[in-house]
């Protein structure tokens, strides 16, 4: 009998819904995006009710294509990290919005414990460093700016949560609060050597322990799902944050595997082995996975900005009408003729760490145009993944064979190619270019026992398109200085 496995996947711009049989095979997919809200400068929100919603919505949808008289066996929850939730236990209700991971409004407090001398000692134990990123201090935030919120978490009435938290909270019906190690390791509360939450940290920060979830390995039996939600009761068997099910869907099981998933924004991830790699670069060491009892650890460099930027284009200047129309306009042009886009729109991640820079436009002529911002928009993302290859090679002390992408960006092949120019190293693309789906599927089907061992599925992780950087050294040379020379003003104009 053939068996099937749901992955939900909860991003920062859309909910996700896809059904694999047990070859990898897709039988079924739904997406539906979700409004952010942008309501001060710095600030980025999420409806709790629309990250329900269109999660359900969609895997309604997902089941309504299964063959007649099928039904999954497991279900596995990946989402966007960091992004914090803090809800009612006995009505489930949020008390604030979701206060979403590109969200800066604790850069003071963030700063003010740097200069305290704080960072040392909580990037030791996290692997992270003091920034509006991770939900330490946004769950602060909310416990302060909500009437009553912190004598009411004190007295155990709320929870706290990432989006994988709040997904499991609403399908068990309310019966489980759980997380796992690699959302975990993402609060900055949460110890990455000891893999449990730290007293010290929850008192630096001010969150109290009632708030917090259970943390389990990647491949738990969470829970199951309730049958008033799709009609029959289903085991949840995996969860993991987004990037990190990348990972694994991209097959990047052995020290020194790098995959880089360009969707809103860009996460850079190496594979370290069984023990953590600190940084000396400003990159995270964080968990990749915890499966069948093991650990795994990854570098990770973040850039805020990739698809948002093209979004951006589209939304805010409206010179593209949708994001594939980057490609052709990049292609229509020979050079940006010294065009460079920052798109530090809501500050700088890796390896920089500035939450107050802004974005910027620089070399601007009578002859730029829409095609010369398009392209700037590409090329920055290009930039920045150089950026975090320099710092990351230097941090592991190994050189990068080749880079596997993924993600919504990855259809425009432009972009692929400029990104294979400017970091020199040969550019995979798999024929499932979801791979964050891929990899809780592999963590499911693990959890439920329908499969061995990771690399049982390595079936998944196919690869229709190789691109070979064209090596214009000199060239490539004179662009990085310029994107340098950018970020540095950039940065001055910030401070
Ligand atoms: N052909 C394309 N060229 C450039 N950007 C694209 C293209 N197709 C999609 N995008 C961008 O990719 C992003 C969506 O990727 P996705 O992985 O779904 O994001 P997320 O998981 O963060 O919600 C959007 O920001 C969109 O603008
Ligand atoms: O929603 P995505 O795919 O952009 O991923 C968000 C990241 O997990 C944030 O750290």
């Amino acid at each position: 009998m053939t068996g099937y496995i749901l992955a939900l996947d909860q991003g920062t711009t859309s909910s996700r819904a896809m059904i694999f049989d047990d070859t990898g095979a897709v039988v079924a997919r739904a997406q539906q995006e979700i409004p952010l809200s942008y309501p001060r400068d710095g600030w980025v929100e999420l409806a709790g009710a629309d990250i329900l919603s269109s999660t359900f919505d969609c895997a309604r949808q997902a089941l309504s294509q299964m063959p007649d008289g099928t039904r999954p066996q497991a279900l596995g929850i990946t989402n966007q990290r960091e992004t914090t939730l803090i809800w009612d236990r006995a009505t489930g209700e949020p008390v604030y919005p979701a206060i979403v991971w590109q969200d800066r409004r604790t850069a003071e407090q963030c700063r003010e414990m740097v200069a305290a001398g704080q960072e040392a000692g909580v990037m030791e134990k996290t692997g992270l460093l003091l920034d509006p990123y991770f939900s330490a201090t946004k769950i602060s935030w909310i416990l302060d700016h909500v009437p009553g919120a912190r004598a009411r978490a004190a007295r155990g009435e709320l929870a706290f949560g990432t989006v994988d938290s709040f997904l499991l909270w609403h399908l068990t019906g309310g019966e489980v609060h759980a997380t796992d190690v690699t959302n975990a390791a993402r609060t900055l509360l949460f110890n990455i050597h000891d893999l449990a939450w730290d007293e010290a940290l929850l008192d630096l920060f001010r969150v109290p322990a009632e708030v917090l979830p259970e943390v389990q390995a990647c491949d738990h039996h969470f829970g199951a799902v309730k049958a008033e939600l799709f009609g029959f009761t289903l085991p949840i068997t995996a969860m993991a944050g987004d990037q990190q099910a990348a990972l694994v869907g991209q097959n990047c099981l052995t020290a020194g595997d790098v995959k880089c998933t360009y969707g809103t924004g860009g996460f850079l991830m190496m594979n370290v082995g069984s023990e953590p790699v600190m940084s000396q670069n400003r990159l995270l060491t964080t968990v990749a996975y915890q499966v069948k009892g093991q650990t795994a650890y990854a570098l990770e460099g973040s850039f805020f900005s990739a698809g948002s930027s093209i979004q951006w284009l589209r939304d805010g200047l409206g010179v593209i009408a949708h994001a594939a129309e980057t490609e052709d306009l990049a292609r229509s042009i020979d050079s940006c003729k010294g065009v460079y886009l920052v798109p530090a729109f809501t500050g700088l991640g890796a390896p920089h760490w500035n939450p107050d820079a802004r974005g910027s436009l620089f070399g601007l002529t009578r002859d730029s145009g829409r095609a010369e911002i398009a392209r700037a928009a590409l090329e920055s993302i290009g930039y920045q993944t150089a950026d975090l290859i320099d710092a990351m090679q230097q941090d592991a002390g190994l050189e990068v064979g080749h880079l596997k992408v993924d993600g919504g960006m990855v259809a425009n092949q432009w972009l692929l190619q400029f990104i294979a120019d400017i970091i020199t190293v040969d550019v995979h693309r798999p024929r499932i270019t979801e791979t964050t789906s891929v990899g809780i599927a592999i963590l499911a089907g693990i959890g439920s026992g329908m499969v061995n061992a990771i690399r049982d599925l390595s079936i998944f992780c196919e690869y229709d398109l190789h691109i070979t950087p064209n090596r214009h050294d000199i060239e490539k040379n004179i662009k990085k200085n310029g994107w340098k020379k950018a970020l540095k003003s950039t940065c001055y104009y910030s401070t």
